[in-house]
């Protein structure tokens, strides 16, 4: 079999059409940076490295690709192309999905090894949390998400495990905190993770840099919590079923706290000077402009906003340090033995990769968790009913992440109203662009908390 000779030609039309392609609504610019290649006794396992260059900062995306000279039973959802070669057919499929890129990626890590560069370098780094002698089956992630996720079956000393590894689509230089955070929770013995089995790290050219090359993470596996269930999921029932959810409530409160005072103690705090405080109010304030501008309706609540930005000022902040940065329920599951466990420490989406690693204040994310109480009873057409579920939740919540803490919020309440009014602009600016029929749920939030100021 051979390869076909300009595999972006086949693979860019599939590309714009996957939804975790970024640049929807522009005509895309794509290139190859480079592919790296996993060694294999069947089919060829390419990885390219496409460059987006038709978003004002360029998007660089990972796509994994098999090259069979035979078609893939039950993978026909996952055919990119049919080529044309002077051998005959060659079947492009989206590496996820075939078995064969599947294995050799988690081989790659648990076995520490290097692939094969073409102008970009991957290697596997395993960091042992659990060992497994056989791949039994993979199968992809379900389910609308940024990234791709492959679930493995493994044999393990004590039987039957399963796994999950994240292939990161859009890559970027740096460490992905997912990885970092997730990694060092682990370590420092945290219940409310998986546990972190090892990743794919990768060198890349970027001609936007000064050394001409990029380095950032690839994919990272972990553990993966069969039979556990996403909170948001559960919190909708338990809301639309007018179950008391406070004693949950409280409990990721405290685990909450549990988490940053773990993240502060591994990865340190720093006291916030001047210039990092003043930074934070430009971004609230750039944050804020850019959601009127998306949002012409949000004009209405500005002068109250600024105010009580102006007014967060003066107040004693608390350190810095790392956060989760896009804390909602949905990045929260409930375990099979009904403890939490915090996924998905990306950071805000929307945000720069650079800006999401950096040292952050905690309130981010208590404020993110208290909008997405909120979101539950706005997705159930707050009725009074729901908006008591939240009101009761929201009340829960802190009380237990003030607990455990020791910090009480309470009393620095403009902060909090603060930090949960940037968060509304951002899910105005999310819903507007993604789901415009939410808009009304970060609306009415900010009607809310601006007239708490008045
Ligand atoms: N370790 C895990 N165990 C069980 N389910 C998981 C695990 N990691 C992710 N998931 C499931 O996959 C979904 C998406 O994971 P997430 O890390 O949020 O991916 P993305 O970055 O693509 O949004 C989660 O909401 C959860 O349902
Ligand atoms: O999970 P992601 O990292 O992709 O986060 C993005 O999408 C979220 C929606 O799935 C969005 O969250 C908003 O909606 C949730 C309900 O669907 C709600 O629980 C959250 O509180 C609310 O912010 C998130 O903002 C966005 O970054």
């Amino acid at each position: 079999m051979s390869s076909p000779t300009s595999p972006l030609e086949y693979i860019s039309p599939w590309v714009v059409s996957q939804r975790w392609f970024a640049s929807k609504g522009r005509v895309p610019r794509l290139e190859s940076i480079g592919s790296w290649e996993i060694p294999s006794d069947g089919p060829r396992i390419v990885t390219h490295l496409i460059m987006d260059f038709s978003a004002r900062v360029p998007v660089l995306y990972q796509v994994p690709v098999t090259e069979r000279a035979e078609p893939l039973d039950g993978a026909e959802n996952a055919l990119i192309a049919e080529v044309a070669t002077e051998n005959g057919t060659t079947y492009l499929y989206d590496g996820p999905h075939d078995p064969a890129y599947a294995t050799a990626l988690l081989r790659m890590i648990s076995a520490s090894t290097e692939a094969t560069a073409h102008g970009a370098t991957a290697h596997g780094q395993v960091f042992g949390a659990i060992e497994f002698s056989e791949i039994l089956s993979s199968s992809v992630l379900r389910g609308e998400q940024s990234n791709t996720s492959i679930i493995y079956s493994v044999v393990t000393d004590s039987g039957i495990d399963s796994v999950i590894c994240k292939v990161f689509r859009a890559l970027h230089h740096g460490e992905n905190p997912d990885v970092v955070l997730q990694a060092a929770l682990a370590a420092s013995g945290s219940p409310n993770v998986p546990q972190s089995i090892g990743a794919v790290v990768g060198e890349w050219n970027d001609i936007g840099r000064a050394n001409g090359r990029a380095l950032g993470h690839l994919a990272f596996a972990q553990e993966f919590l069969a039979g556990s269930e996403d909170a948001w999921r559960f919190a909708l029932r338990s809301a639309e079923e007018m179950d008391d959810f406070t004693e949950r409530a409280y409990s990721l409160g405290t685990v909450t706290a549990e988490v940053h005072t773990l993240l502060a103690g591994s990865l340190g705090t720093t006291v916030p000077s001047r210039d990092e405080i003043d930074s934070t109010l430009a971004s609230w304030r750039s944050r804020l402009l850019l959601a009127i501008d998306e949002v012409p309706a949000i004009d209405e609540f500005r002068d109250t906003i600024e105010a009580l930005y102006a007014s967060t000022a003066s107040l004693d902040w608390p350190p810095l340090q790392r956060i989760h940065g896009d804390y909602h329920l949905g990045q929260v599951l409930l375990a099979s033995d009904g403890h939490w466990v915090l996924l998905d420490f990306e950071g805000e989406p929307m945000r720069p990769m650079e800006e999401r690693s950096r040292f952050d204040f905690a309130l981010r994310d208590v404020a993110g968790m208290l909008r997405s109480f909120d979101y539950v009873a706005g997705s159930l057409g707050s009725t009074e009913d729901a908006q008591s579920w939240t009101r009761a939740s929201r009340n829960a919540f802190l009380s237990g992440y003030i607990e455990r803490s020791g910090n009480d919020l309470r009393t620095h309440r403009e902060l909090l109203d603060a930090f949960e009014m940037d968060k509304a602009l951002y899910e105005a600016v999310y819903e507007a662009r993604n789901r415009p029929d939410w808009l009304p749920i970060p609306l009415a939030a900010l009607g809310r908390l601006a007239r708490r100021q008045r």
